[in-house]
């Protein structure tokens, strides 16, 4: 238990840092310094500073002690602020307006000014000072007590207001008389103003999530190609709600194991989460259990992958009871193997040793809740998939040949169907703005014979880069709909910068199913918002495909013909 929170009937004399070589009268001395307590009003006092630096002398290692705002010492550790620092999960959380009521007086063997990372130490930590303290190497005891002479000079540092990256200023080399004069509640109370007064300033949407995005490019990925995809993880985030304030990038050959980015980076990342007072984290890419716990232990705030986004899209869209179920699906099925991050190891459940004990069992009980919770809805799901079944063969005994309308999130599928069958279907530029399959009905004059025929047209869910395999799986039912029509028709958003890879994606995803779709129509979509070069580009590499713009209504006559000869070549 956090010993802070347990007032004064508990005293901690745990010290924090490298104990190692420590003599027990050493240990002794730290541990006394916690039944120390400063005046509420002083940074420090000369007297305990000075003992501060009689130990660090003695010790030959640098020491920090952190207080509280009534002057009670709440931390020792031995080692730099860097070394010693709390947890960001132990710290008081008051976002981004506030300090942490806590100070560090810190002890140091060099004579220079504290250094950058002392000074990230502070920021991450949103200290409400930091004093540091250089050594004369020597001193001695009063003759009333107490230690004097073992301080050469200080140093007193502290954040200052900047929305935009982590500010502090360091004083020039101080007395320790002088700091310990200076009123320690009219700083901070002057400080937490001045950060109020910025922070209204800059708030966003209270509401949503205040994000900061986190990039990792790995060797085999173009510069373009990252930039676009982090694009894409921006707008995600901004369709489930959130901003991102900043985003954060790292190339590196492969991820870090641990934390997916590099040590270093975790801190300028820490930083910047304080900084900007986000309170959530996203990455680009998929994290590993392990990897959100070590990072949310670093951050101190929540952290989340690029599919957790995407699931939580899909949430939050969900209107029917099937794309409900579908949902569900996909977020148990994304986090059954995140409860312990022993995902790997669930064969030991079978019992024996290292199996048994209360925290093992209470997670058995929650996963085998989940389980069959899971169960349930995938026998949910098929019924479904069955349901439609029938559908489509009542489709099939009546000879009406079907299309499935496939592509890339936002190509303009749904607009596309209302603009053919003169319906209402919900549209919007977002990401994922269909969850659930709806079909229509068309009926096509053939210009030269004018005959009329009838055909189905299904809308399915946009296709992504790197869709979750959660989520193909969950939505397995409606993906069937692709995989059972007669044809495809895969609509492109061209003027999208990513048009090319949109493609490949596409295709990528459609290849991987189970069953092989009947023939493709492309079709290039958004004309109206397209360059002559773009258009000459995409005519040369795709000389088959269509190209319209279902809002202008360009190429529609066209496109209506190609599709009674998709169907016309599906029957014979
Ligand atoms: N400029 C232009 N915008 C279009 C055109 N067709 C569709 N849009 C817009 O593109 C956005 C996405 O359209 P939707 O029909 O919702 O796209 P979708 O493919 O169904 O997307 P999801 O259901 O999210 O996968 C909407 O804002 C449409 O108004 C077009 O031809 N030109
Ligand atoms: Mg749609």
């Amino acid at each position: 238990m956090d010993p802070r929170k347990r007032g004064k009937e508990f005293i901690n004399n745990h010290i924090y840092g490298d104990l190692k070589g420590l003599k027990p009268s050493q240990l002794k001395q730290l541990q006394r310094l916690y039944h120390q307590r400063l005046p509420g009003d002083r940074l420090t006092t000369p007297e305990f500073a000075q003992r501060l630096a009689a130990i660090s002398t003695d010790l030959g290692k640098p020491l920090s002690a952190y207080l509280n705002r009534r002057g009670q010492v709440i931390r020792v550790g031995v080692g730099s602020p860097r070394q010693t620092q709390i947890p960001p999960l132990e710290l008081p959380r008051y976002g981004a307006s506030r300090l942490s009521g806590i100070r560090c007086i810190a002890t140091q063997l060099k004579r220079n000014p504290p250094g950058t990372s002392t000074l990230t130490a502070m920021a991450i930590q949103r200290l409400d000072a930091l004093i540091c303290l250089t050594l004369t190497g020597s001193g001695f005891q009063r003759r009333g007590g107490g230690e004097t002479g073992y301080v050469h000079t200080a140093y007193l540092a502290h954040l200052v207001p900047n929305s935009k990256e982590a500010a502090w200023t360091l004083s020039e080399d101080m007395t320790l008389e002088a700091i310990a004069q200076q009123d320690f509640l009219d700083l901070v109370e002057a400080l937490e103003g001045e950060f109020e007064r910025e922070f209204v300033g800059q708030s966003v949407d209270s509401d949503g999530d205040r994000v900061l995005l986190v990039g990792l490019r790995t060797q085999n990925v173009s510069e373009a190609d990252f930039q676009e995809h982090l694009a894409e993880v921006v707008r995600l985030v901004d369709t489930a709600g959130g901003v991102v304030l900043q985003t954060i990038q790292q190339g590196r050959s492969r991820p870090h194991p641990q934390t997916v980015i590099g040590s270093g980076k975790v801190d300028e990342l820490a930083l910047a989460v304080q900084t900007v007072g986000a309170n959530l984290v996203v990455f680009d890419r998929d994290l590993s259990p392990a990897q959100v716990r070590n990072l949310e232990k670093r951050l101190g705030v929540r952290v989340v992958d690029r599919t957790e986004v995407i699931l939580d899209i899909f949430a939050q869209r969900a209107q029917s009871r099937a794309g409900k179920l579908q949902v569900e699906l996909a977020q148990l099925e994304y986090s059954l193997p995140r409860l312990t991050g022993q995902g790997q190891n669930m064969s030991r459940l079978g019992g024996g040793i290292g199996t048994r004990g209360p925290g093992e069992t209470q997670l058995e009980t929650e996963r085998r809740a989940i389980s069959q919770r899971l169960s349930r809805l995938q026998r949910e799901v098929t019924n479904l998939q069955a349901h439609r079944a029938r559908m489509r063969q009542q489709r099939q005994a009546q000879e009406v040949p079907s299309i499935a309308l496939v592509g890339y999130t936002n190509a303009g599928k749904s607009t596309l169907l209302n603009v053919l069958a003169n319906s209402d279907i919900y549209t919007a530029d977002q990401l994922f703005a269909t969850l659930d399959p709806t079909t229509r009905r068309l009926s096509i004059q053939e210009d030269v014979t004018h005959v009329v025929h009838n055909l189905v047209l299904t809308d399915t869910v946009g296709f992504i880069h790197e869709l979750p395999p959660a989520l193909v799986d969950a939505f397995r039912a409606t993906l069937e709909e692709v995989t059972e029509a007669d044809a495809l028709l895969h609509l492109v958003d061209l003027s999208h910068g990513a048009w090319q890879n949109q493609i490949h994606s596409v295709m990528g995803i459609l290849s991987e199913m189970p069953i092989t779709p009947g023939p493709i129509l492309l079709v290039f979509n958004k004309i109206d918002q397209v360059d002559g070069d773009t258009l000459e580009l995409a005519k040369e590499e795709y000389p088959q495909a269509t190209f319209i713009s279902a809002t202008a209504g360009f190429g529609l006559a066209t496109l209506r013909q190609r599709l009674l000869q998709l169907v016309d070549y599906t029957k014979h």
